[in-house]
């Protein structure tokens, strides 16, 4: 099955947060192809980032990329909305973080956002079969999440062949249906190319991009590694 054309989206979470707007900036014109924004609430997992008005301002600031929201927090629906109307283009969240997945899933289309499941490195896939009508994305990480600069974690890359093979027979029976298969946690220019030739089209790195000098030289490095997997 034809996967979709790759994306690129670094994590904000390793840029530096005294000058977002223009990291964002800095890292579209290098090449990227959409923001990827981490929320962390302190509950869901050990860390605090960003909320909505964080979100909000990169728009007001002139962001026009798609934005990626992944929740990182517990409950999900109350701020799943306030980032629909912050500007987000894809919401996704862990399904064990709210008590009601299909109707979180279904609130999050009808704000006008894509929505998306995201798994940690030890749950199941098991929900994914029950609500592929409403996902638009299926986020696995490659970490646990919480902090960037974790090493990947070699047993994502089973996952994500197990992930690609249930996209790929709901896609066939469902033409025209497009489902993203991300890849979250330790993702480096060393290892895009097996994580590609495992399955995914869209890749999140945070510390492998902005922790380098030339963003460009790192997203072409990457893209040209897909390119060859
Ligand atoms: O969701 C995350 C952590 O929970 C981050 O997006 C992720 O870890 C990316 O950072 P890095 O590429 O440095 O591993």
């Amino acid at each position: 099955m034809a996967k979709l054309a790759p994306l690129i989206a670094p994590s904000i979470l390793s840029a530096d947060l005294a000058r977002l707007g223009e990291e964002v900036e800095n890292v579209l014109a290098a090449g990227a192809d959409i923001v990827h924004f981490d929320v962390m609430d302190n509950h869901y997992v050990p860390n605090l980032t960003f909320g909505p008005t964080i979100c909000e301002a990169l728009r007001k600031y002139g962001v026009t990329a798609p934005i990626d929201v992944h929740l990182m927090v517990e409950p999900v629906d109350e701020l799943a909305a306030m980032f629909a109307k912050a500007g987000a283009t894809y919401i996704t969240f862990h399904p064990e973080a709210t008590r009601h997945v299909d109707r979180s899933l279904q609130a999050i289309k009808a704000a006008g956002c894509k929505a998306g499941l995201v798994f940690n490195p030890a749950t199941p896939l098991d929900v994914l079969k029950y609500v592929m009508d409403k996902v638009d994305m299926v986020l696995l990480m490659s970490v646990n999440p919480g902090f960037g600069g974790q090493s990947f974690i070699p047993a994502a890359l089973t996952k994500l062949a197990e992930a690609r093979a249930l996209i790929d027979a709901y896609v066939a029976e469902h033409p025209g249906r497009e489902i993203r298969l991300e890849i979250d946690g330790g993702v480096k220019t060393d290892n895009i190319a097996a994580i590609a030739a495992a399955g995914a089209d869209t890749f999140v790195a945070g510390s492998a991009i902005f922790g380098a000098k030339d963003y460009a030289a790192t997203i072409s490095a990457m893209k040209a590694a897909i390119a060859a997997a």
